[in-house]
């Protein structure tokens, strides 16, 4: 029986994890729920899934959540706090994490779940664009093997050898739905509003990642993430719009041949191929209809409109703690801009700003890293007003 501890729980990632682990009863199950501050969302996935412990990381939650696992009758632990997230991600209890907490808060407890050799289903992507190779190094060191989550990674794993060797590999090719703003002018994306930019044309995801489409930015994350799962430097790693999401990423050989993984964007399917892994497992998502689909389309990044993408492939370039910077400015930006206090274009103002004021420091530690983090967001959050509506 695989035990899963799903961290994010009741968010897009989780809740879809949650969904092919329950079709699996007799293979699977949910023995760890950890969620951030939504306690009754946790309750609902604790009554339907009755898993041996669930923590929140709002410790004022507490109360609330072991009332309403007693009053549920459920004999489930209750925890509170990050620390206790990150224990559970490294606990025996379980053999397998799928990391699916947003952004750089994910970062402990993805590397808990490295360190104590687990099968890590990687959504996390903050974790690596932070602090990858520490990540890839502490799965390596203890045996952890970590199972891309991300759509164009999970794609990737699903083309390559079984060992995972890029030996024979001339280049990536992530693909890029474009966001929903694809094809608009720079200038015309200053007062385009939180709804219109979480509005993802194909995905239904978390409102941070549903802004980083938009900006592109989730692109250039991608990059990185690429980067460090799969060992390829960025000059062979490209980037192509795909605004059906069908084809979800493609690997070029040596030989000539390509190969790309296409199914109907729908994060199930790359959930069960970490779950069931090496096997294929039902995961409720239908086939392909290439008749019925008509069209794959394919044309380059606008860069122009959307700058995240080179500040992406810049801060790589750059290494060191610059992608540390990047991720925590544009996490506090894309938070901003969801409050309403910044336009859309500040996002990409704001990354380059921090950037610019921080740049590149050798990534001795982990240290060096949390310190660029949080430097980063001292940095963006004073330069808000400068940009503020
Ligand atoms: N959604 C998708 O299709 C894809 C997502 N990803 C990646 O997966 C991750 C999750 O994305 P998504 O599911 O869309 O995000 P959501 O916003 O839908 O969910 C985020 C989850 O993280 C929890 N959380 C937030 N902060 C904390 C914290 N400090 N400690 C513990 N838990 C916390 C939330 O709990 P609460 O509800 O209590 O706030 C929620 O369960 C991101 O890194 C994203 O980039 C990658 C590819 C595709
Ligand atoms: C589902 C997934 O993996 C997302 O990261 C998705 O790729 C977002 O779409 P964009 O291609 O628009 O960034
Ligand atoms: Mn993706």
């Amino acid at each position: 029986m695989r035990r899963v501890a799903v961290l994010g729980a009741t968010g897009s990632i989780g809740i879809s994890a949650l969904d092919v682990i329950a079709r699996h009863p007799g293979e699977m199950r949910a023995a760890v729920l950890a969620a951030g501050s939504n306690v009754e969302a946790l309750l609902e996935a604790c009554r339907r899934h009755r898993p041996d412990d669930a923590a929140i990381a709002d410790e004022a939650a507490l109360p609330r959540l072991r009332d309403g696992l007693r009053e549920a009758g459920l004999a489930t632990r209750a925890h509170a706090g990050m620390d206790a997230i990150t224990a559970l991600a490294g606990d025996a209890g379980t053999d397998t994490v799928v990391a699916a907490i947003v952004g750089a808060a994910g970062l402990d407890s993805t590397l808990a779940a490295a360190r104590a050799g687990k099968r890590l289903l990687l959504a996390n992507k903050e974790s690596l664009v932070l602090a990858g190779e520490l990540v890839m190094a502490a799965a390596r060191d203890h045996g952890a093997r970590i199972i891309p989550i991300d759509s164009e990674h999970n794609a990737i794993f699903q083309c390559l050898p079984a060992d995972g060797g890029c030996g024979d590999v001339r280049r990536l090719v992530l693909t890029a739905s474009g966001g929903p703003f694809r094809g608009r002018a720079r200038d015309s994306l200053a007062a385009v509003t939180p709804a219109q930019a979480i509005a993802h044309p194909k995905w239904s995801m978390g409102p941070k990642i549903s802004v980083d489409s938009a900006t592109l930015m989730n692109k250039g994350l991608e990059v990185i993430e690429a980067h460090h799962l799969f060992g390829l430097p960025s000059s062979r790693i490209d980037v192509l719009v795909h605004p059906q999401s069908l084809v979800h990423s493609l690997v070029e050989f040596i030989d000539g041949s390509t190969l790309a993984q296409l199914g109907l964007p729908d994060m199930r399917t790359a959930l069960a191929v970490g779950l069931g892994w090496p096997r294929r497992i039902e995961s409720g998502v239908g086939g392909l209809d290439l008749l019925a689909q008509g069209r794959l389309d394919f044309e380059p990044p606008d860069t122009d409109a959307f700058p995240c993408l080179a500040l992406a492939f810049g801060a790589l370039d750059a290494g060191g703690t610059a992608p540390a910077v990047l991720n925590a400015a544009n996490e506090e930006a894309v938070s901003a801009f969801l409050q309403g206090r910044i336009g859309f274009l500040s996002i990409p103002a704001l990354v380059e700003e921090a950037l610019a004021a921080l740049p590149a420091q050798p990534a001795a530690s982990l240290d060096t890293l949390r310190e660029a983090d949080a430097l980063a967001r001292d940095a963006t959050r004073r330069a808000l007003a400068r940009h503020a509506h």
